[in-house]
């Protein structure tokens, strides 16, 4: 995708109005980034293409003699220099790359942030934005489920560290914020070794709280609407206690973020550390790993390839999705409010799974037709797979709390969101890295 396609998408909030930037100024914290500037991060190319090896040179040049960016344009500049040879199907790196304009802040205003699992799905975004608006960011990562690509465009920056290392393992920084993200939330990935997923959530937070209770910072716990379980009350209002199987396959996410959300209270009571807690309804949008077996992205991903969407069960079991902005304007106003209640972060609009299967092809279809002017051969088949053990039969935030407390609500149509998902997924696909 080419920075003058990144600039010509339209996007309308839930009230029909133009979004041209997220976040917003509150509680003393501005967190408003430019969208164009946002995109030009995560649906730019990570390489320049050139036709054969001798065009190299002329490619660096022109990139170099690029106008200096401005806020209305020019963001190609912030593109990265590293340079794919089709003919050889090899790609020159390079460490020389400019980076996008952050704010000079005060010394006052500037905080030193710490993002475990900051290379992750949300964690990456929610480090893009703290980048933008000119903090200090260090972002801790095992990269079991991370990815380095999607934090690299900051490698090198002064306000910018990336450290290798596990939860699990203590780890000393002087910090004035942190927000714990680190364990894997795919119900796929969490599966996998649910041992280590409840040690990350037990131990890693246990960790966390120890740093927080010995530099004063202010804590951010990213818990889930897994806490839930396959709730008995709809919508899911914070106090509602849930309905989890302590032995089932999901027992390893659900009762980790449970017990990390009692270790959480038991620092903020003893210990007087400053907490909050995120209980983060279903999420989606670019960078989620296609496949990590979520359904946002298998659904997308299969549509794209022309394969059948996989719905399980019969497909009656209901989802409410947010878009990835939402969640970081979320998390950020917590973060900087006074509320140290849980606070649930989601979207009320609800779908059941088969419904959802429908609405994703219909905009694959559409923004392949809108956009590449291909109109499908033939409309892909929804097909019905086994229903996971214990898979939750319906999800859906109350999220009053959010909007009394936060003043914050989802300002992103499921529409909108999966649209800027799927342009993210066949530029991937475009670049070979899908
Ligand atoms: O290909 C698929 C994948 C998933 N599904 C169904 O779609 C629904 C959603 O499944 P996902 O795997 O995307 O997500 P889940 O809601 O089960 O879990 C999620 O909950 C909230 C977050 O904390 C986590 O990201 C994740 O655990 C489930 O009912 C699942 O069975 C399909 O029908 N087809």
């Amino acid at each position: 995708m080419t920075s003058s396609t990144v600039q010509s998408i339209r996007t309308l909030d839930k009230s029909g109005n133009d979004i041209t930037s997220v976040g917003f100024q509150r509680f003393g914290f501005d967190c408003e980034v430019s969208l164009d500037v946002l995109r030009s991060l995560y649906l730019r190319p990570h390489y320049v293409t050139t036709a054969n090896e001798d065009k190299t040179e002329r490619v660096d040049t022109k990139e170099s003699n690029d106008p200096a960016p401005s806020t209305n344009g020019g963001y190609a500049a912030y593109q990265s220099k590293s340079i794919y040879h089709p003919q050889s199907h090899s790609i020159s790196y390079t460490t020389l790359s400019r980076f996008p304009p952050v704010k000079l802040l005060p010394q006052a205003g500037r905080k030193r942030v710490l993002v475990t699992g900051g290379a992750g799905f949300v964690g990456s975004h929610l480090v893009d934005r703290l980048m933008l608006l000119g903090h200090d960011v260090t972002v801790l990562d095992n990269f079991f489920t991370g990815s380095k690509t999607s934090v690299s465009h900051w490698v090198g920056h002064p306000n910018f560290e990336l450290v290798r290392h596990d939860v699990v393992e203590p780890f000393m920084i002087e910090c004035d914020q942190i927000y714990h993200l680190a364990c894997p939330a795919s119900p796929v990935h969490y599966q996998f070794n649910a041992v280590k997923t409840i040690k990350t959530s037990f131990q890693g937070t246990l960790n966390m709280l120890g740093l927080a209770k010995r530099t004063k910072a202010r804590f951010l716990l990213t818990s889930t609407s897994e806490v839930y379980g396959d709730p008995e009350v709809h919508p899911q209002h914070e106090d509602y206690w849930g309905h989890v199987n302590p032995i089932g396959p999901r027992a390893c996410y659900d009762e980790g973020k449970r017990v990390a959300e009692t270790l959480t209270y038991g620092f903020h009571n003893q210990d007087g550390v400053d907490v909050r807690v995120a209980r983060i309804f279903n999420t989606y949008g670019p960078r989620m790993n296609p496949f990590d077996g979520r359904v946002v992205s298998n659904f997308i991903v299969q549509a794209l390839r022309g394969e059948d969407l996989t719905v399980y069960g019969d497909g009656t079991q209901t989802r409410s999705f947010q878009y990835i902005h939402d969640l970081v304007d979320g998390l950020i106003a917590l973060m900087n409010s006074d509320e140290t209640r849980p606070v649930n972060l989601g979207n009320g609009d609800e779908f059941t799974i088969l419904e959802f299967a429908h609405l994703v092809r219909d905009i694959v279809e559409d923004v392949k037709r809108t956009d590449d002017g291909i109109a499908s051969p033939r409309r892909v088949n929804i097909i019905h797979e086994g229903l996971p053990k214990d898979d939750p039969q319906k999800r859906r935030p109350d999220t009053s709390r959010a909007k009394a407390s936060l003043e914050w609500q989802p300002r992103w149509t499921v529409r909108m969101g999966l649209e800027e998902m799927v342009r993210y997924y066949k530029a991937k696909m475009a670049e070979g890295s899908l």
